[in-house]
């Protein structure tokens, strides 16, 4: 799908490019970490997606000669050339060398964690970060939201209805492949389906209803064309009047061998509407029947139906998910940790900043998880080129006061995988892989019922213990410290 999006940059990445290469300093080492500095919708957690498309994108990074051809065309402030010839063969002739590590899709990850780590020539890295930031971005987002959702759905089955509100065409496939990460069960989205295998699933809309004389025989009509697919929308007029209509076409069907599956509830109140059709359908003979709602839900909706007693077995939830309506942008950022001279030892590097929460960690980072038989202990970030302080204690990166200890510092899973070695995918996440969107899933599902459930409320989550390794607080510290002495600080 993403055959050739090297263009899909911002300028300034191309403009530093240019510099590095002029400058000679294109090949050397470089570090950079994506992170986010807070989970989305004040939750506690996000859910890790996106990495699939990104190394689609990985894979097929390369400069055209159309592309080529159109970075010569644009001009600076004298109407010269911003790039030279040179450098465009350079471009044209360029093939990815650096490695990648990142968290597998659906790897529940807190604040300050790199979910992926570019290491290789400056130039490549730096070329790489609109793109990840994009595509990890987003996607993550929505398998975040889609979490949330189903997280209060107590296990019922979530359809992601959000297309039709979606953000454009990228926007709805890759918030149906996201949301199903997160845990939906299926999409009505059809070309998410065939490109991912997604399970789709859909009912039919008010037009139906609208489009016959009445409602009963509009469902009489929808059970001869579509006789295993029966679930009706019974709020066009009057929605007690539509189940029952929907319970006398089900004995029409069930005496023809097929079983109506549901109805569905797209307005009015959805806690009364459920409880009372669920009488209808149970003493109309169908107590099987599924009852699917959808009307501008989210999390907090939901839990509030189930709260209110609602008898909803299905949920269709559309803008809210797709759109990640509350907070419509995870604030990923790719920051440089470390850089080297050729093969030289990594140095770490330091940006500054008069908000505490944006002083970078200096290195190259590794995240590693700890758990107790009781579930999990917490996130240690430490630099891979230098081994854990064996005092094993985890330090808050905004609170230093808080702190963690660990029984056993070798005894953690690291969270960064290798990706891509020498410009080359993997194995594991080569094309037709064991990790498919499934495992992803399934993945995000085991990872989310090990957090405490106090991390996972909706309101005021409690916070999870993530920190570095006390050396790497230390050093950071130090560096802090002598920066901030040579500004005169
Ligand atoms: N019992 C309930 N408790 C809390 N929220 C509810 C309940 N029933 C419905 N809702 C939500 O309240 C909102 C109702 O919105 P709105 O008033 O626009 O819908 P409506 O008028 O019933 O239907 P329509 O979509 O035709 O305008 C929706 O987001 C819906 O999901
Ligand atoms: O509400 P969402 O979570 O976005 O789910 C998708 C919505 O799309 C459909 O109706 P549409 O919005 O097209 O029309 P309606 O608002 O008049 O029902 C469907 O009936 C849902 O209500
Ligand atoms: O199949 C449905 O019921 C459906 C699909 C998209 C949007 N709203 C509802």
């Amino acid at each position: 799908m993403h055959a050739n999006l090297a263009l899909l940059t911002d300028l300034y990445q191309l403009t530093m490019a240019y510099g590095y290469w002029k400058l000679h300093r294109a090949d050397r080492g470089a570090a950079f970490h994506l992170f986010f500095r807070k989970p989305p919708f004040a939750g506690g957690y996000a859910v890790a997606a996106g990495l699939g498309p990104a190394i689609e994108f990985l894979e097929n990074f390369h400069f055209e000669q159309s592309d080529v051809d159109y970075l010569a065309t644009l001009t600076g402030g004298d109407d010269r050339p911003l790039f030279d010839d040179d450098f465009l063969h350079y471009l044209r002739e360029l093939r990815l060398s650096c490695d990648v590590d990142a968290m597998p899709e659906g790897t529940v990850a807190f604040a300050n964690e790199p979910l992926v780590r570019v290491t290789g020539p400056m130039l490549e890295c730096q070329l790489l970060e609109t793109a990840l930031l994009n595509i990890i971005n987003f996607q993550t987002l929505i398998a975040t939201k889609a979490a949330r959702i189903t997280s209060v759905t107590g296990g019922d089955l979530v359809i992601e209805f959000g297309l039709r509100r979606a953000q454009g065409v990228d926007g709805g496939l890759s918030a149906s492949r996201a949301a199903y990460i997160g845990g939906c069960d299926s999409t009505s989205n059809v070309l998410a389906g065939k490109r991912y295998g997604i399970p789709v699933k859909g009912t039919h809309a008010h037009s139906w209803v609208m489009s016959f004389d009445d409602e009963l025989t509009a469902f009489e009509a929808y059970a001869q064309a579509m006789p295993n697919n029966c679930v009706f929308l019974v709020d066009t007029y009057d929605t007690l009047q539509g189940v029952r209509h929907a319970v006398e076409v089900g004995r029409a069907l069930r005496e023809r061998g097929h079983e109506m599956v549901g109805i569905r509830l797209d307005s009015g109140d959805l806690a009364y509407l459920s409880i009372e059709a669920r009488k209808i359908l149970d003493a109309g003979g169908f107590p099987d029947a599924a009852i699917v709602a959808s009307n501008d839900l989210d999390e907090r909706i939901i839990e509030s139906l189930k709260r209110q007693g609602a008898t909803i077995s299905v949920w269709g939830v559309g803008t809210k998910l797709a759109t990640a309506y509350d907070q419509p942008a995870l604030g990923g950022v790719y920051k440089l940790g470390a850089t080297r001279e050729a093969d030289g030892p990594w140095e770490p590097k330091l940006k500054l900043s008069e908000q505490t929460a944006k002083i970078n960690i200096p290195g190259l980072l590794q995240v590693r998880r700890y758990r107790t038989a009781n579930g999990l202990l917490g996130d240690m970030i430490y630099d891979q080129n230098h081994p854990i302080d064996p005092r094993g204690t985890i330090i808050d990166v905004k609170d230093t006061h808080r702190r963690k200890t660990v029984p056993d510092i070798e005894a953690g899973d690291d969270l960064l995988v290798p990706v891509l070695r020498g410009g080359e995918v993997v194995e594991r996440f080569a094309s037709g892989s064991d990790e498919s969107l499934d495992t992803a899933r399934s993945r995000a599902q085991q990872q989310l019922a090990e957090l405490h459930p106090t991390i996972c409320r909706l309101l005021n989550p409690h916070e999870y213990p993530v920190g570095m390794d006390i050396g790497l607080h230390e050093r950071r510290d130090r560096m802090i410290r002598e920066v901030k002495s040579t500004i005169g600080d």
